[in-house]
């Protein structure tokens, strides 16, 4: 058997606002077959990258390539848990959360000579309602904006911004119950975020204190958001600050339940799931092995 390492490429051809990018072509420029073995696969439908994913680690790839973003990543990263195949990013997204939190180069041809030489690394998997996530999962109006966001249309930071400020006029917290460690903290959600990863993508830092492979998710809990405060957030998140801010308030746990007085609205690593009461949130640790730059 040849000791060559063998890639498979799983590409979302619908991720993303440059989709133009011939991903084969640069993979035929920078892999050496001499080194790597490698194959291109195309999803044809939402969630069809579990099951390939799955797949191609049966087959023997040593690493499987999630190339869109965070929800192909997410997909991808579900159909390897468990067996003893690597993710790989090739970032093609709109916002590449889980990328940038690990390093990976934004520029294509960077991102395919790291998974050339790669070095190996585990970080946690988070689950929401059994919903597995790598990035960051979440509550409240982050969700709603993911859901309309989804039938939005178009993709991309400009759209995302755009339906946020229109949802922001209308949206209301909720009372919710959040139990940790044993203890319940009675609040309002306007949002709260499990973060295993730093940020939610484009550099929009929900936890900047969060770290990858520590058996803990930090929790973000915005409980109302008046303009002030919102413009406050805005801030904190651009410039990786919302801890210091006084706009949210942090908790590190490796599980919590929520219980909202009403359904609320879930995400996993963006995209909108459902509408849920009840919440149980947990970390496992170490659970994924990805091939990228350095991990925090
Ligand atoms: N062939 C396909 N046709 C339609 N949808 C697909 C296909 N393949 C994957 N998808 C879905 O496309 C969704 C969006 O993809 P992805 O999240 O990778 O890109 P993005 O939204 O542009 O990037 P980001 O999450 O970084 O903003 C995924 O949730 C996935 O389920």
């Amino acid at each position: 058997m040849s000791d060559k390492l063998r890639i498979c490429f799983l590409i979302n051809p619908n991720s993303g606002t440059n989709r133009r990018q011939d991903v084969p072509a640069l993979l035929a420029q920078y892999l050496s077959p001499a080194a790597v073995d490698y194959e291109v696969r195309l999803t044809q439908y939402a969630g069809h990258a579990v099951e390939l994913a799955r797949q191609a680690a049966n087959e023997g790839f040593r690493i499987v390539v999630a190339v869109g973003g965070d929800g192909t990543v997410n997909e991808v990263g579900r159909g390897l848990l468990g067996t003893t195949a690597a993710l790989g990013i090739l970032p093609r997204g709109s916002g590449n959360g889980l990328a940038r939190h690990l390093k990976v180069p934004l520029s294509l041809p960077a991102a395919i000579r790291l998974l050339a030489a790669p070095s190996f690394q585990r970080i946690d998997v988070g689950h929401i309602n059994g919903h597995p996530f790598f990035c960051t999962a979440g509550l409240g109006f982050d969700a709603h904006v993911s859901k309309c966001f989804a039938v939005a249309g178009t993709r991309g930071l400009g759209t995302y911004v755009q339906v946020a400020l229109r949802e922001y006029r209308r949206y209301q917290p909720t009372p919710i119950t959040v139990t940790m460690q044993g203890k319940a903290l009675e609040t309002n959600c306007y949002v709260l975020a499990f973060a295993n990863a730093a940020q939610y993508g484009n550099n929009a830092y929900i936890a900047p204190l969060a770290n990858i492979s520590d058996g803990l998710l930090d929790l973000c809990l915005i409980d109302e958001l008046p303009l002030r405060r919102a413009v406050r957030v805005s801030i904190g998140l651009a410039l990786g600050n919302l801890p210091t801010s006084g706009a949210a308030v942090y908790h590190t746990c490796s599980s919590v339940q929520v219980q909202a007085a009403r359904a609320l609205g879930f995400h996993v690593d963006g995209d909108y799931v459902g509408d849920a009461q009840q919440f149980d949130v947990r970390l496992e640790p170490l659970a994924l092995e990805v091939a990228v730059g350095a991990v925090k």
